[in-house]
């Protein structure tokens, strides 16, 4: 039963993995997420407003990953060009989009009244 539950981590592991190694923009996910990570820090960022900076970015990590799975799979349909293949692709590209804006407006609203109070001492 370990051994079992030890061998699906492993495999999510080398999932997460095989996305890091092979899409562009989970580079750009980790450039950002420990850019957070410090200037959350710097910032001295609260309780709540971590929650919601690490909800936001787990959203991002997650439409990454299910994009990557996605378009694994549709390359195993086909490689051939396929309007309903495109289609799921840009769908998927979309959610991606969707949680990095929504990231980026919860960051904006941590961030910003922050380090303006910086800048106004
Ligand atoms: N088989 C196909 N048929 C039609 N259009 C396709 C096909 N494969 C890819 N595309 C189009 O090219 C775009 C990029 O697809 P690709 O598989 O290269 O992903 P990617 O460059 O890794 O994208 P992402 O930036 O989402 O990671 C898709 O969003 C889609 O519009």
């Amino acid at each position: 039963m370990l051994r079992l539950k030890w061998r699906s981590f492993r495999c999510a592991l080398e999932g997460l993995v095989f996305m890091m190694k092979t899409q562009i923009h989970a580079r750009w996910h980790a450039m950002a997420s420990v850019m957070v990570v410090v200037l959350g820090i710097w910032l001295q960022v609260e309780g709540l407003e971590w929650m919601m900076l690490m909800l936001a970015m787990g959203m991002v990590w997650v439409a990454e990953a299910i994009n990557t799975a996605l378009e694994q799979a549709c390359d195993a349909v086909t490689l051939e060009r396929d309007e309903r293949i495109g289609r799921a692709k840009d769908v998927a590209a979309g959610a991606v989009l969707l949680a990095a804006v929504f990231a980026l407006a919860v960051g904006m609203i941590v961030f910003v009244p922050r380090v303006w109070e910086r800048l106004a001492h």
